[in-house]
């Protein structure tokens, strides 16, 4: 679904990504780990084609899509999930949800379908009960399901998350895991910065672990968990 070949990202003469490649398959879990200032949330804001300084190709769904802009990028069903959440704290859940734009009549078709507000609120009724509410008045975990359900309303197929458990509760982290397997079970690929590597691998079905701007190695749940402790030491969590 998604194969990057050699990407590179500069802040003008510092380079902070270094020829990374790898790839996403449709309907799988990914995690990208790694100590602060790896280049996680550079790596992501290169796919949805947010960072201008970058070379490489990046291919979503056959298409090389490396020279087109963000707009482009989310009309072929990119999704950006920021780490900040880009929720607005004083529209309420439902304003928050109407935001997204909607695809006009004579829009080309070629993208995928847009989550209807029903489908939302159906897979998660949480935000039904508290669509009345402002963003301000919600809890960490269902912030995110609102961020989550946003980029959802604007036919993303594959999720590009930033550390979406950040600052989170254990409990509240268990939930953005229930969250994400729904968004699974409803077709959606989901490539996310996760540091919590325990709770990356109860959740996704792949790892890559980033260090300067390189992808080091890439892992499987067992062998995450097998080298839990060691990976933790390495993140300095
Ligand atoms: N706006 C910026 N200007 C200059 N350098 C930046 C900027 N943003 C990030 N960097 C640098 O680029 C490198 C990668 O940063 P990036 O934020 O992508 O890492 P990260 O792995 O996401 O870390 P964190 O979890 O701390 O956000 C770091 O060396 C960082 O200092």
């Amino acid at each position: 679904m998604l194969r990057v070949d050699g990407l590179s990202a500069w802040y003008g003469e510092a380079q902070a990504l270094r020829d990374v490649s790898l790839h996403v398959e449709e309907g799988e879990i990914v995690t990208l780990v790694g100590r602060n200032g790896a280049g996680k949330t550079t790596l992501l804001r290169c796919l949805m084609g947010l960072h201008p300084g970058a070379s490489g190709t990046v291919r979503f769904l056959g298409e090389d899509v490396s020279a087109l802009g963000p707009h482009k990028r989310a009309r072929r069903g990119l999704g950006y999930v920021p780490d900040d959440r880009g929720v607005f704290a004083t529209l309420s859940v439902e304003e928050n949800l109407l935001l997204p734009p909607v695809r006009g009549v004579r829009g080309r078709g070629d993208g995928p379908e847009p989550w209807s507000l029903d489908r939302v609120y159906e897979t998660f009724p949480r935000l039904r009960e508290r669509r009345r509410f402002p963003g301000t008045k919600l809890s960490g975990g269902e912030q995110q399901m609102l961020a989550l359900a946003r980029v959802l309303r604007t036919g993303a197929r594959l999720l590009l998350c930033d550390e979406p458990t950040e600052g989170l509760s254990p409990l509240v982290v268990q939930q953005i895991g229930g969250i994400l397997r729904e968004v699974k079970a409803a077709g959606v690929t989901v490539l996310l910065i996760e540091q919590n590597v325990h709770f990356a691998a109860t959740v996704a079905d792949r790892h890559h672990l980033l260090a300067e701007g390189r992808v080091v190695e890439s892992l499987d749940n067992d062998e995450v968990l097998a080298r839990e402790h060691e990976l933790l030491q390495y993140l300095g969590i």
